[in-house]
This record gives C-alpha cells, structure tokens and sequence, in this order.
C-alpha cells in the first residue's frame, strides 16, 4: 500500500459536524446497536484520524449535535447557508459534513440543490459508533476528506461517500438498516471509489445541481409545508384528508407500484389539488421511474410526478420548487431537470 501522496498544497476542508453514528458512543466495543448517537465533538472526531493531516488541512465547526431521525428543515437551511458562506471564502477547497445516517441522503439532496459553488461537498456518516471494533467511521471521514480536497470532485455535485464508494446525492440510499454497505444507487449506479488515497470517478449525474439550479434559499427562513402520504393495501383517504385539513402545500403520494393510486386516495388527492395542493406521485418501490399519464391521468388530475426521485427526495424538490412557483407545470419541468 503505498503512502498517501503528498501535495505541494494541501487542500484546506472545513468538516461540519451534525452528529449521528459517527459521532456515537456505545457502553462497550461490541455494542452497534443501542449505543448513543451524537455524543463525540468535532475535535475528538478529527483527533482520531491524524491521517486526515497528510491530506488535507482540516478545520472542525459543530453546526448540531443530533440523531439524524430529527433532522428538519430549520437545519438543513442554517446547514446550508454555513455551507455557502464558507464555500464563498477562497481558501476554503472543500467541504466535509459529518451527518446520521438515516436521513444522508435527504440532506445532501436538499445542498445538491442549494448550494452555489462548484467546490466538492461531502456528507460521511458511519453505521457503527465511534467506540466499535471496526468502527466504520474513521475511515470513512478520511474518505470524504481525501475527496472533498480532490479536483475529481469538482463541479459532480453533493456526494455520499461511505465504504469506500462515491455517491450522488441524488442517487444514494440507505439500503440496509445496519450494514456497513448500506448506501447504494439502485440500478442506475455509484460514482466512483476512493482506493488507494485517491478519488476515482467513472460517471456523473446528468441531472442539473449546485451552481445550475434556480433555487436561492438565501433569504428564506422557513420551507412550504409538504408531507408524504404512504399507499398499501387497505389504505384509505385518512391520512390525505388530515394533511390537507393541517395546511400542507403540496403532497407527495408514496404510491404502489409505479404510482398507482388506489380508488379510495384518489378523489381525496384530486380533492387536495383542487384546494391548490400540489399533488406529485411517486413510489414506495424504491427504483424505477413514475411515468406521466401512466398509473393516472395527470393532465387531467393536474399532478405531477416524481420521475424516478424517492418520496423522501420528491419532498424535498417540491418544497424548493414551491418556493418558486406553483404552476404544475413548471414543478413538472423541475422534476426533469434535477
Ligand atoms: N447509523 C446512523 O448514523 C444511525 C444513527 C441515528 N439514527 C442517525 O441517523 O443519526
């Protein structure tokens, strides 16, 4: 195994901490279920990894201290905005988001989308805590350092890199409950691997992100309103009705299939629209696209759907498109472009 390179200039990459596994600590070193979320600092996680030092300057900041189950708006815009304006310094190269695992993916979506700056940002979790053999974590923020410092990272957007593979944002899911393998681009595929000190790229996104979005939350200190209303058999108009009765703007529809809606959801969804809900079908099944004018007549039921974004992901678009617009048209246009 050779040495990590040593560049002339090192990169200088600022980690944000938020919590989660990586920052956990359990009663003892066998313990990877049952253990703490977000007890570690900054500091402490940066200390365990000297070899972060050989790769890049590494400055620590804790934004949060939180299980990433409680994750929410208010954070992801404080998150983001400290996101920009530290990308907005010239001597910040990259950065690096220490982050819970269970909501990675909804995060790195929302910067995906947010962040003005073609500067590598990286969100890194681990699935075992800090205190584990084996602890995933360590290696995993060296990853995401080697990365968020590497020009291979420049300008693919926000990534996803755990055990040893680079993930889009848009891409990346939590696959597994609790293995260390459990982030993965269903079908359409991982970015690249970090082997060997070195970032290796082998595809990119064609979807628009960072810099190419007109999304500015600059000067926005709350979100619309949009909830997820799950489909299975049996389901009825219950938990549609209540969204709507509560004052959501939009809705997203975790569907069946590829979207399917059930007969007894349906008028309760048409019935949201006509109230000036945006209603976007997507699907529970986890891959796959959700077609327009497919499961449902959409140009008639004024929908839109989700493509082949999760409903998790869908909310998040939704909530920055209606921030812009609420022609369903234009949403629609949204949900092909990023
Ligand atoms: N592996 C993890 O990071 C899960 C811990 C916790 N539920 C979180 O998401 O923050």
């Amino acid at each position: 195994q050779t040495a990590a390179p040593a560049p002339a200039k090192l990169p200088n990459v600022v980690i944000l901490a938020t919590g989660g596994t990586i920052a956990g600590t359990g009663a003892t070193s066998t313990t990877t279920v049952g253990y703490t979320a977000a007890t570690v600092g900054v500091q402490a996680l940066i200390n365990a990894v000297p070899e972060l030092q050989k790769v890049a300057h590494v400055s620590g900041e804790q934004v949060f201290q939180i299980a990433s189950e409680n994750m929410g708006n208010e954070q992801w815009l404080t998150l983001a905005k400290r996101v920009n304006a530290l990308l907005a310094q010239p001597n910040v190269d990259g950065i690096v988001i220490t982050h819970g695992t269970d909501t990675i993916e909804e995060t790195a979506y929302f910067l995906n989308l947010v962040v003005k700056s073609k500067k590598p940002v990286v969100v890194v979790g681990a699935m075992r805590p800090s205190t584990a053999i084996s602890a995933d974590g360590p290696i995993n923020l060296y990853n995401a350092v080697l990365t968020a410092g590497s020009q291979e990272a420049v300008g693919k957007g926000v990534l996803v890199v755990m055990n040893d593979q680079i993930n889009a944002a848009r891409e990346v899911t939590k696959t597994n409950t609790v293995t260390t393998d459990t982030f993965k681009s269903p079908e359409l595929g991982m970015l690249g691997y970090v082997v060997g000190n070195q970032a290796h790229f082998y595809r990119a996104s064609t979807r628009k992100h960072t810099v190419d979005t007109e999304f500015d939350i600059s000067k926005l200190d709350a979100l619309p309103a949009v909830e997820i209303a799950y489909t299975y058999a049996n389901v009825g108009p219950t938990a549609v009705n209540a969204f709507v009765a509560a004052g959501v703007k939009g809705l997203v529809h975790a569907g069946v299939g590829d979207g399917s809606l059930p007969t007894k959801v349906r008028p309760a969804l048409s019935a949201a629209r006509a109230k000036g809900v945006v209603v976007v079908r997507s699907s529970r099944v986890g891959q796959g696209i959700v077609a327009r004018n497919g499961e449902a007549n959409d140009d008639e039921l004024d929908f839109v759907v989700s493509d082949t974004l999760n409903p998790q992901k869908a909310r998040i678009l939704l909530m920055l498109a209606l921030t812009k617009t609420g022609s369903t048209k234009e949403i629609q246009r949204m949900f092909y472009t990023y």
